[in-house]
């Protein structure tokens, strides 16, 4: 393989509670599993914004980092948002969410992989054989009613749910590429729009363009679920599941319970992909309950920044990140197989710090096999 000497900037926002400890971890081992392959260089720099930020200096998300944001390659995000810390209106400080929509990042994407060595929260064997891709519309939905729903009289309030022919086309079209290269890999796809068409009129739009797309798609199965069907399925068969897409607050919900699925949020990690920018960050929160301990489990972010690899290295053809991405993948899986550390999060001894030393210690015989 040729190596290249390019180097990509990456925008970092670690942020709040563990969003600081994981990204701190995953710096590390982004720098170790560079060493290890060579080729393109990362150029990290780092940028305060969040709670925490906000509590501090009155601003949760500066310009300046909006426009750092904008000339990166990608972004990479810890996790933001403190249940107590407000701004005066009573909203929570959540910039992530103006960062989807500053950058059109439509597309989130969350995948679910059974690992070898996790709990199983299913009894049933097949639970190894989860490995599901939920494709989450992000700029419309029901958050769009975000800073513009209405209490009326103190005795009622609306909160309007939007769905546009643009954006449901733009994330089935999304989803069916997932599927596609599923297929290359697997011999056969499908995408399941999940919705609630029986009762909306704004979800049976939504079915009706994700028909209008998957038209277009003849070679990839596509079929439909209402979300409360779904939400049993992925209980009771998650195994059978494969690409879904589905609105902003159905794929919110659905995500985290597809995480437990494989053990809880520390296995689970996501990226908002647009057409210019992208940003990648575990689907979990700060976590208040855990913060400043050291134990959260940073899997969920060493696969966002994996994630984040496979991004830059299609979109720039670098294919040596490609193989960084599945270098760090690998050094997880057998972190977990082996034993060698195991989280806290399921019921281990292995902290934050313990995680991070063990993947970085698997990358050598991780990478005799990628190689
Ligand atoms: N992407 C984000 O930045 C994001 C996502 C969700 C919630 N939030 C914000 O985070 C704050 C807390 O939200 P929440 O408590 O509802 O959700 P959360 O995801 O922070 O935590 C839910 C549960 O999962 C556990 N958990 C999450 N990540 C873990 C990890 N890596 N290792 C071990 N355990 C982990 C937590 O300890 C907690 O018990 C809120 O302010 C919320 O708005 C931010
Ligand atoms: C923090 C919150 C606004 C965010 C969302 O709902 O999108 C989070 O739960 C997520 O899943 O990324
Ligand atoms: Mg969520």
């Amino acid at each position: 393989m040729t190596t290249s000497n390019r180097t990509f900037d990456i925008a970092v926002l670690p942020g709040d509670g563990i969003g600081r400890e994981v990204m701190a971890a995953c710096l590390e081992l982004l720098s170790a599993s560079e060493t290890a392959t060579g080729g393109p260089a990362l150029r990290v720099t780092t940028h305060n914004a969040g709670a925490q930020y906000y509590l501090e200096s009155g601003e949760a998300l500066l310009a300046a980092t909006l426009d750092a944001c904008r000339a990166a390659d990608a972004i990479l995000f810890g996790s933001m948002g403190w249940p107590d810390v407000r701004f005066p209106d009573g909203t929570e400080i959540i910039p992530q969410l103006d960062l989807r929509m500053e950058f059109g990042l439509y597309a989130g994407v969350r995948p679910i992989r059974w690992f070898p060595g996790l709990p199983k929260i299913l009894t049933d064997e097949r639970a190894r054989d989860i490995d599901f891709v939920l494709v989450r519309e992000q700029t419309e939905g029901l958050f769009y009613a975000r800073g513009r729903g209405e209490v009326i009289d103190n005795r009622e309030a609306y909160d309007t749910m939007q769905i546009t022919r643009e954006g449901t086309a733009r994330a089935s079209e999304f989803a069916f590429r997932v599927a596609e290269r599923r297929r290359a890999r697997r011999g056969s796809a499908r995408v399941t729009c999940v919705d609630k068409a029986n009762v909306f009129t704004s979800m049976a739009f939504f079915r009706q363009v994700f028909d209008e797309v998957a038209a277009k798609h003849s070679e990839i199965g596509a079929d439909h679920a209402y979300v409360d069907a779904m939400a049993l399925m992925m209980v009771k068969k998650p195994w059978t599941l494969d690409v879904m897409v589905t609105e902003n607050m159905f794929g919110d919900i659905l995500s985290d319970l597809a995480a437990g699925l494989i053990g809880g949020m520390g296995m689970a990690p996501s990226a908002d992909i647009g057409d210019t920018h992208a940003l990648f960050q575990p689907a979990h929160g700060t976590a208040p309950d855990i913060a400043g301990q050291g134990k959260a489990n940073p899997c969920a972010m060493f696969l966002s920044a994996a994630m984040m690899l496979d991004w830059l290295a299609e979109r720039h053809d670098e294919p040596q990140l490609e193989v960084r991405a599945r270098l760090i993948e690998r050094a997880i899986e057998a972190t977990l197989e082996s034993g060698a550390a195991f989280p806290m999060e399921f019921g281990g001894s292995a902290n934050c710090a313990d995680m991070s030393r063990a993947v970085i210690a698997a990358l050598p015989d991780a990478m005799r096999r990628v190689a």
